[in-house]
């Protein structure tokens, strides 16, 4: 039975959800790295929200992670080029919480607009300063979303509602969409100078971090407010503060700092600004969504393969994933045939699909292939490390999807380029379920792919099986199945026998010293 740890505070439905899909789980939050890595080995998901930060260290401790579910949407926290190094999918849940983080926005715009913290308090300490507080519309002033995707979108959408005009900046943000979304389209400069409000919606990334930098807060217009429900290190911190208390900016409020937690910041205490703790998406209605959805999704693939909002592999829905499971189990035994049969450099791959495969998701079946192909060489691959560690070794991987009807209903193909020249090799699916090679370096043959087998090239002339059987009787070596093709009478023979023990160095020699032999070699699957 899979096993998952929740690591961070999540709705009780999560846990509800693994243990009624079969995947036993444990709730344990607050834990140091130190002691989250003496303990990860043990487990094969990692359902997490943005406290628990999933490092190299933590992955590399990490002996039986197959996936780390984030109740979300942020990943900054996860290592993804280590996890897709180890083969983890990461996963997360991209609309859960998006409605309620936009919400927060623009709760906080109105807190700025109207100094709702500052007024409470001073009300609540008895003060009544009536004659302090002088706030702002926000009717006709102009909003400026820095990001304008899933929480972008409904914060323009309320924007409008609050008869703001919206003008956004964000180089994916197509001209069709800024139309339909009801907002101008503007470069940074345009936003930062026209601006009466700025709230930010993009991830961090290297692009984005401190994009809001001193100069850039120092091109804004004098009185902004500028609201960040999106990532810490979007905004220069110290360069903010200083803004406030020179009365440019005037106000900000922060739902996300560089640092979290913000125990302590120059920015607490002044004036006009505004924090919450990382707040944006604490709705229970948001809690509930991004709960169920993990839970799903990780039981998913733990449970059936399915894979739905991953960041580093294609997607693969649960009702897809028994239907490739057959084709992935064929594309590995097929990769790992022309892994252990080509020697010297590969520079390419091609992954052929056609009949009842060409109506399939290729992308698992490429993965497969991938897997199949570097295991030979590396154990530690799988599908979800296989294509990155092909594009790190400069493999040259090609798809190609044909129409055709050919000799079988459903055929894979796999062809490597070698020094040698082309290899390539092929198989079917017996009764749409069972792997079988059909074609062999252009040899017609057809064989299960399975446990040991003894691979032998001859030249086709009589007497040749009779000799290697009686060989084998000699050596003890018991044969499960036997499959023979060849190229043309007399010429080039393939044998691939089956044998219950794995072929020895000792036996591959004698083999080879049979008349007529070409090749011998010990295979695996
Ligand atoms: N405070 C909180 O509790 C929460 C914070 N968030 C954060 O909100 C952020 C946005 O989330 P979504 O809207 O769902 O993401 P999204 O992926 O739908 O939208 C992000 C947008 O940023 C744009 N973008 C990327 N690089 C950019 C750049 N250099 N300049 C301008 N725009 C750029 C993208 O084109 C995209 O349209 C994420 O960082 C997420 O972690 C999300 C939920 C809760
Ligand atoms: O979904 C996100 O990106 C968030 O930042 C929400 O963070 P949280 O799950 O509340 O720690």
């Amino acid at each position: 039975m899979p096993k998952v740890l929740i690591s961070d505070k999540m709705d009780p439905k999560a846990a509800q959800i693994f243990r009624e899909r079969g995947v036993e789980v444990d709730e344990i939050t607050g834990k140091t790295p130190d002691e989250l890595a003496a303990m990860i080995g043990q487990y094969d998901g990692l359902a997490i929200r943005s406290s628990t930060k999933v490092t190299k260290a933590i992955l590399d401790a990490a002996t039986n992670l197959k996936v780390v579910g984030r109740a979300g949407i942020g990943v900054d926290n996860v290592d993804i080029p280590s996890a897709s190094a180890k083969g983890v999918v990461v996963m997360n849940t991209p609309f859960g919480n998006s409605i309620t983080t936009a919400e927060h926005a623009i709760a906080l715009m109105f807190a700025l607009a109207r100094q709702l913290p500052e007024a409470d308090a001073s009300t609540q300490a008895g003060k009544w300063e009536k004659n302090r507080f002088m706030g702002v519309e926000l009717t006709s002033k102009t909003l400026g979303l820095i990001g304008a995707g899933n929480i972008g979108s409904i914060v323009a959408d309320r924007a409008r509602g609050l008869r703001m005009k919206v003008i956004a900046f964000d180089p994916f943000l197509t001209p069709e969409r800024a139309i339909e979304m009801g907002v101008e389209k503007v470069d940074l400069d345009t936003l930062l100078a026209r601006a009466d409000f700025i709230t930010l919606h993009t991830p961090l990334t290297d692009q984005t971090r401190n994009i809001l930098s001193r100069d850039n807060l120092l091109r804004t217009k004098a009185g902004v407010r500028i609201i960040n429900c999106a990532r810490g290190g979007l905004i220069d911190e110290a360069a903010l503060k200083e803004l406030l208390d020179s009365g440019h900016v005037a106000g900000a409020a922060l739902d996300v700092f560089v640092t979290e937690p913000a125990t302590e910041s120059p920015l607490f205490g002044t004036a006009n600004f505004v924090s919450t703790p990382h707040l944006g998406a604490s709705t229970s209605e948001a809690q509930v969504n991004v709960a169920i959805q993990v839970a799903e999704q990780m039981a998913d693939y733990l449970v059936s393969g399915g894979v739905t909002n991953a960041l580093n592999v294609p997607s693969l829905s649960a009702e897809e994933a028994p239907k490739l499971k057959p084709y992935m189990a064929l594309a590995e035994k097929l990769g790992s045939l022309v892994g252990q049969l080509s020697h010297g450099a590969l520079s390419g791959i091609a992954i052929e699909v056609e009949g009842a495969a060409a109506e399939l998701n290729q992308k698992p079946i490429t993965s497969a292939v991938l897997a199949g192909l570097m295991r030979v060489h590396t154990d530690t691959v799988n599908m979800v490390n296989a294509p990155f560690l092909a594009k790190e070794r400069g493999l040259d991987v090609r798809e190609v999807r044909h129409d055709r009807e050919g000799d079988y209903h459903t055929l894979v193909r796999v062809t490597v380029k070698t020094d040698a020249g082309d290899r390539s090799v092929a198989g079917t699916l017996f009764g749409n379920e069972a792997p079988r090679l059909v074609e062999l370096f252009g040899i017609k043959v057809e064989a299960d792919l399975a446990g040991h087998m003894l691979y032998v090239v001859n030249e086709d002339a009589p007497g040749f099986i009779g000799r290697l059987g009686t060989l084998l009787g000699t050596e003890g070596v018991n044969i499960g199945t036997f499959h023979l093709g060849r190229r043309d009478a007399g010429g080039e023979a393939v044998l691939l026998l089956s044998v219950d023990e794995a072929v020895t160095p000792d036996l591959i020699a004698k083999v080879r010293g049979l008349a007529g032999v070409k090749t011998v070699m010990g295979l695996s699957f």
